[in-house]
């Protein structure tokens, strides 16, 4: 396996697995099968996104990718840096970064402090890591607020913090679980578009759950729809579009288009389920 870092072009860097899932499934200690059996291919540099019903267990496939939860049967392989790993074989979160929709700051600590931390407990000397921090803020747009606390920005500040803080030890794959459903939705179409350069500029893997149809068809290469529990797949749909990808997408028929397909798939998984 290669041990070649991803180019910074997307477009070269879409050669090989990033992650595999086969027959995966996991049965919690409660005894509720929360999934599968699942199986997924995502692509070096690929933006994929993950949506189903409440509880159909997307969240526990991105902890299983992450290695901070182990599948009850079926491989989990992630290729990072150093090749490609079996979870369960290595350090927990090497080479991942992992977005939560909280943005889990530590209020005490500067913003460049809270972005800093993963380094810290790395081992990286303070002055390169608030060097680093310095430039993963810079890259979400933060460059004059690393001095800042976290009670002094907005709800879309602190998720570029956090967005920041899971850049900072420069990730091949970046699982990103429901990062901006809290916010409203036009600081949420500027965090969609900022998401979309850096992927464009970075060439990362980025695994991204989400309930928004909308938000799917916007963002990803592929829509991969669950099922509801135990989440499999129901069906794996390609958006395809003139890229780079923006406004004019979001208001065009094809996106309409896209977003009707998606919705139509995901509809059985919620068949039986009360709307309410
Ligand atoms: N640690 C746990 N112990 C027991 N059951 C769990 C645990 N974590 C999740 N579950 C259960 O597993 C199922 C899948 O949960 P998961 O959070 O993965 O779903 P999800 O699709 O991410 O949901 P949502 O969209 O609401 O965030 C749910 O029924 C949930 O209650």
């Amino acid at each position: 396996m290669s041990s070649a870092k991803p180019s910074s072009t997307v477009e070269a860097s879409l050669t090989a697995l990033a992650v595999s899932l086969r027959g995966v499934t996991k049965v919690y200690d409660t005894g509720v099968m929360a999934l599968g059996p699942l199986d997924l291919a995502v692509r070096k540099g690929e933006f994929i996104s993950l949506l189903g019903p409440s509880g159909c267990g997307k969240s526990t496939a991105l902890r299983l990718i992450a290695g901070l939860s182990q599948a009850s049967s079926g491989t989990v392989r992630v290729s990072r840096h150093e090749g490609e790993v079996q979870i369960g074989h290595i350090r927990q979160g090497h080479g991942i970064g992992f977005v939560f929709q909280e943005p889990t700051l530590m209020p005490w600590s500067s913003v460049r402090e809270n972005v800093r931390l993963p380094l810290k407990l790395g081992g990286i000397a303070k002055a390169e890591g608030r060097a680093r921090a310095d430039a993963a803020l810079a890259s979400v747009g933060l460059a004059d607020f690393a001095d800042a606390f976290p009670r002094e920005l907005s709800g879309g500040m602190k998720m570029r913090v956090s967005l920041a803080r899971a850049l900072v030890t420069d990730p091949d794959i970046l699982l990103m679980d429901e990062p901006f459903a809290a916010l409203d939705e036009i600081t949420r179409f500027r965090l969609n578009n900022d998401l979309l350069a850096l992927w464009r500029s970075l060439g990362k893997t980025v695994i991204f759950v989400t309930h928004s149809v909308f938000e799917s068809v916007y963002l990803s290469q592929r829509v991969v729809v669950m099922t509801a529990r135990p989440g499999r797949i129901q069906a794996d749909i390609r958006i395809e579009t003139v890229e780079p990808r923006g406004e004019e997408f979001r208001t065009s028929a094809a996106y309409s288009d896209y977003c009707r397909r998606v919705s139509a798939a995901l509809a059985p998984s919620y068949s039986g389920q009360s709307t309410l």
